[in-house]
């Protein structure tokens, strides 16, 4: 495995092979990243991951000084994936040289959930996705639907701005009890670990009531909320029945299907799962 520090390094490992999976990470890997890293390898032949904790996308109050991170230890498991290349910029400059000044915004997608509630992040997703397709210049580049409405921001992005680089989304990967995997659940105390289970409680609850035939989409929001609220360590963001492309809150789950998603801060760390109710037929 071959690790460039600099934009230069890795230009010249993207040379050597014809096809790249890319996997853009933000570091303190577990099996989720690593399940897009293996998809990457086995689709393109060779796979690359990066990592870069990308500051533009944490407003001042958000965690970025503290966000975990465990570079030795991400290569090791990159390693043991066959992974071929990484791009770890050595400094945040590397990114954002003196006088950069752009940001990209996406527009309509970003307004909602996420985007509501982190006010620019998107903004700063944006930017710094495109500057990483470019840097490697990937074939295909994978996603975790665990992030999914930066999946949809992405896929925008790409098509919009007419990238040449196929996206690929990959389901989210959990823990035995549920929870979405996720760099962020190293905050969690033994206790808040426990109702962290809560949020998948509550979309499984949602989806349940879905299979049974609900079609009104306030009751599935309603029963996620009915779930989250018998967590009393769970303080609830927001809930959303959601379609799947517009991000719009819908009034009926109709043939394009929903995205159920929730974000809730437990203690002091802020999560986000959702479940994607499939397309009629
Ligand atoms: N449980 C998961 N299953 C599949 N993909 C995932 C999972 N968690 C993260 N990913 C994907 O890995 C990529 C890098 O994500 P990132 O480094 O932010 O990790 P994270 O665990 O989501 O961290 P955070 O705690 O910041 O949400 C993203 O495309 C993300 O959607
Ligand atoms: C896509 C990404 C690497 C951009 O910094 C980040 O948002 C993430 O890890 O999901
Ligand atoms: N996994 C999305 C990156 C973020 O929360 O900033």
């Amino acid at each position: 495995m071959q690790i460039a520090r600099t934009v230069e390094e890795f230009r010249a490992l993207r040379a050597s092979v014809p096809a790249l999976g890319v996997v853009p990470t933000m570091g303190f890997l577990h099996e989720g990243h690593l399940s897009l890293v293996r998809r990457a390898k086995a689709e393109c032949g060779a796979a690359a991951a990066t990592i870069f904790v990308n500051p533009t996308q944490f407003a001042a109050n958000e965690d970025f000084s503290t966000y975990p991170r465990s570079l030795e230890r991400d290569l090791e498991l990159l390693r043991a994936e066959g992974c071929d290349f990484v791009f770890a910029p050595d400094r945040v400059e590397a990114m954002y040289p003196p006088g950069f000044d752009i940001r990209i915004a996406v527009g309509g997608v970003t307004t909602m959930l996420e985007g509501a509630v982190r006010p620019g992040h998107f903004d700063g997703v944006a930017t710094v996705v495109a500057k990483l397709l470019n840097i490697t210049q990937p074939t295909r580049a994978y996603f975790g639907q665990k992030d999914a409405q930066q999946c949809v921001v992405v896929r925008k992005l790409v098509r919009d701005l007419n990238m040449p680089t196929e996206i690929v989304v990959c389901p989210t990967v959990r823990e035995a009890d549920g929870l979405a995997m996720s760099s962020r659940n190293a905050y969690l105390a033994p206790a808040e670990r426990q109702a962290a289970t809560i949020l998948i409680r509550a979309l499984r609850a949602a989806e349940a009531l879905f299979q049974a035939g609900e079609r009104e989409a306030d009751a599935l929001r309603q029963a996620m909320r009915a779930v989250l609220a018998g967590e009393p360590m769970a303080v609830v963001e927001y809930v959303s029945a959601a379609h799947p492309e517009s991000l719009a809150e819908l009034e009926r789950i109709g043939a394009a299907g929903a995205l159920l998603s929730l974000a809730a801060r437990i203690g002091k760390t802020r999560l986000i799962d959702n479940l994607v109710l499939p397309p009629a037929g």
